[in-house]
């Protein structure tokens, strides 16, 4: 069964426990947390004191993705704030394998985002030392934009190493941008498991509703 992953992003800022608190109660499974910096994409959003505020309030699994440069220097703030999972860009790593010990050092889960342009090729040497490929199905910045049907290869050709190495259940393929119906057969199919999805769950009254039309599309 797919991991239903509601990104925040597309929630109400006003009145983001009760937000949560919702997709809780509708059946999602983890919570993604959409951190940028305004330098590695162009937006701002939240750093660790949201991740904080919302910790005593949700049991979910926080997944946090910084979109942000040097996330190294904040890992430690994030997994203090009450992190799960922290994941990081490979085009913002200098380096990489020493970031995920980082964070692996603090009993999270370690993750590794590519943008759309970015070959997977850049993340198979590390693919033993992490919990999950993050494939971005958007370019990172904004929620709303529309899925980039090229990223299915790349999908496919992560799931056909992670076979060949040996790390069928150990590594997952995460997918963030313009998930909805249709887009999340098709992810799935090529090899994901887990579904970021911020507009097509938040961006609509009922979340539980959109969150079974999502789990009943993926192919898994
Ligand atoms: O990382 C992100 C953007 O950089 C978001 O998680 C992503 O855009 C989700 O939004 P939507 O489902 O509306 O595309
Ligand atoms: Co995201």
């Amino acid at each position: 069964m797919a991991i239903i992953a509601p990104s925040l992003l597309a929630a109400n800022f006003a009145t983001l426990a009760e937000e949560v608190r919702d997709i809780e109660q509708g059946g999602a499974d983890w919570l993604h947390l959409d951190v940028m910096d305004g330098k590695f994409v162009p937006n701002i959003t939240f750093g660790p004191l949201v991740v904080e505020a919302l910790r005593p309030r949700t049991s979910l699994f926080m997944d946090v993705h910084l979109m942000i440069e040097k996330p190294e220097a904040y890992v430690d703030a994030f997994v203090d704030a009450g992190a799960d999972g922290v994941t990081v860009h490979v085009e913002a790593c200098a380096h990489l394998h020493r970031t995920i010990q980082t964070i692996k050092a603090r009993g999270v889960k370690a993750g590794v985002a590519l943008n759309p342009a970015t070959p997977a090729e850049w993340v198979r040497p590390v693919l033993a030392d992490i919990d999950l490929v993050l494939v971005m199905t958007v370019n990172p910045g904004f929620g709303g934009q529309a899925f980039i049907p090229s990223t299915l290869k790349k999908i496919a050709a992560l799931r056909e190493w992670i076979r060949e190495d040996g790390l069928d259940g150990r590594v997952a393929i995460q997918v963030d941008g313009g998930i909805a119906q249709g887009t999340a057969r098709l992810v799935t199919e090529a090899g994901a498991s887990v579904l970021v999805a911020g507009s097509s769950v938040f961006g609509v009254r009922d979340r539980a509703k959109a969150m079974a039309e999502l789990r009943a599309d993926a192919a898994l």
